[in-house]
């Protein structure tokens, strides 16, 4: 007898608090699991929060779908790519027409385009549903980012709004297009998270190797730096992270932590993303290649021992220039996540709602700030071709490029690394120069492709009458 008011596959972090979550808001919730004992131990967890009375644990595949009332929606939140594919196939000859489901993993948003068209051809609905927040977000509220048709979104939309963040009362929780666009806007969003995370590292780099601070000063400063402007989750988690003990040795932790990133790939599509796009996202693609080369731990060894330790001279900077050069660092990368987006909404058709966006981001997920409720003012009001051009912004930047320009300079001089703030500055300054270089190039392109150019003082296109360079 069909109890459950919707399904949910994948009792892992994000899965299981989703249930609790979904549970808590006074759903009836039926679960399964592919390692039936993850389910066993789900149930546990749920009877110590009181909620096992709105579970339906199922260790069978068929029991739990039939457990689930028609149309049916099932949540499917195992790892990204080939289980979800895989999980579907189980799925679907167990469905009818009318039921959906909805896929909530950090799924490659062409993905779930072609898994929306295979889905319809079966009658069966698809959203493809990007969730931010980690752990606590996805038990506490997360922000969810929907894509597909609009139908199946009313379908789901009270159960989601129900369980999504809230700020100021309103759901962090939005339709924003058809096909895949949840989860390309779930992609920018991590996007975006790679350059907050990559800059915060460079500017603790910053203050470790160019004015000596230990962690726990440094840990003070992101701390003071969570009441001013910077105010985000990432800024205050970085405050705790810092000022960890790792008790067996009492030394600060994270001076013990292995200087490799790890990655799962939504930072790489980002990149990928922005340069099939064409729209620079340098701040982004720089901290994607910052995890890479983190990641090359042997290789850097070698050559630090090749060309010598970096001076780490002190660098002569102030706190305050640190912490304005973090916020233009930022307002970079975010202005060029949202020029993606952008870009991505003309190209595919989503006419996706950037102001929506910068709103259901302001709670429940990793790149919460305060900086986004500005954002989403900014975008309301229309408009805004690219967010260094919004009036706020402008006057932001005017004093704080200052500060940026300082830190990049002293990175360079004192050997230390700021691959993210120093791709902001060069976009910075290649975006409000008026005359570029950019007409050297297209010399070059003419003189050995005939590509053909344009001269400023008349109409079309021209070509230059090169010498032959064969045989020199
Ligand atoms: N962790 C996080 O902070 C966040 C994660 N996400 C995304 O959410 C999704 C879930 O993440 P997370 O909770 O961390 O879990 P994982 O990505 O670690 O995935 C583990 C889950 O996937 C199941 N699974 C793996 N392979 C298969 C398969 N072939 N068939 C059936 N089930 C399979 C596992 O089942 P079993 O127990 O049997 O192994 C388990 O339930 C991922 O797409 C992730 O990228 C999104 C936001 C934040
Ligand atoms: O989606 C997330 C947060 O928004 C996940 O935590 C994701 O795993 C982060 O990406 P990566 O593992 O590549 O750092």
């Amino acid at each position: 007898m069909a109890s459950a008011d919707i399904g949910l596959i994948g009792l892992a972090v994000m899965g299981s608090n989703l249930a609790l979550n979904i549970a808590e808001n006074g759903y009836t919730i039926a679960v399964h699991n592919r390692t039936a004992s993850k389910i066993d131990d789900f149930v546990a967890m749920a009877k110590q929060q009181g909620l096992d009375q709105k579970v339906v644990p199922e260790a069978d595949l068929v029991q739990f779908i039939q457990a689930v009332k028609r149309p049916r929606s099932i949540i499917i939140m195992v790892k990204a790519g080939k289980p979800v594919d895989e999980m579907i196939e189980q799925l679907l000859p167990h469905l009818e027409a009318g039921d959906a489901i909805l896929e909530c993993g950090n799924s490659l948003y062409t993905d779930s385009q072609r898994r929306y068209e295979y889905l319809k051809s079966k009658n069966i609905g698809f959203l493809g549903i990007g969730v931010s927040g980690g752990e606590e977000g996805a038990r506490h509220g997360p922000s969810i980012m929907v894509g597909g048709p609009e139908q199946q979104w009313k379908n789901a939309q009270p159960i989601l709004e129900a369980i999504s963040a809230k700020f100021n009362g309103e759901p962090c929780c939005a339709y924003l297009g058809e096909g895949g666009a949840g989860h390309f806007v779930k992609m920018i969003h991590n996007g975006i998270e790679y350059g907050d995370m990559q800059m915060i590292a460079e500017t603790y780099g910053v203050m470790r190797d160019g004015l000596g601070m230990n962690p726990a000063a440094a840990a003070k400063v992101f701390k003071d730096w969570n009441q001013g402007p910077l105010n985000s989750y990432l800024i205050e988690i970085t405050g705790y992270v810092l000022e960890a003990i790792e008790p067996r040795t009492g030394k600060p932790l994270v001076e013990l932590i292995l200087d490799k990133a790890g990655q799962k790939g939504t930072g790489t599509w980002t990149a990928i993303a922005a340069q099939q796009l064409a729209v620079p996202a340098t701040a982004i693609e720089g901290a994607v290649a910052a995890r890479s080369i983190s990641s090359r731990k042997e290789e850097r060894v070698a050559a630090e021992a090749a060309y010598g330790k970096p001076s780490a001279g002190k660098a002569d900077v102030s706190l305050d220039d640190l912490e304005q050069a973090l916020l233009a660092g930022k307002i970079v990368s975010y202005a060029q996540g949202f020029a993606v987006l952008s870009k991505a909404s003309e190209e595919f058709g989503w006419n996706l709602p950037l102001a929506t966006i910068a709103k259901i981001w302001r709670a429940g997920c990793i790149i919460r700030s305060r900086f986004l409720d500005q954002m989403s003012a900014a975008y309301a009001k229309g408009g805004a071709t690219n967010l260094l051009m919004v009036p706020d912004f402008v006057t932001i930047m005017q004093d704080a490029h200052k500060s940026l320009r300082k830190i990049v300079a002293a990175g360079a001089i004192g050997e230390f690394p700021l691959i993210c703030l120093s791709a902001s500055l060069a976009y910075f300054d290649s975006y409000r120069q008026a005359q570029g270089t950019a007409n050297l190039t297209q010399g070059q392109r003419d003189f050995f492709g005939a590509h053909g150019f344009i001269l400023t003082d008349r109409e079309g296109e021209q070509h230059g009458k090169w010498p032959s360079t064969l045989g020199k």
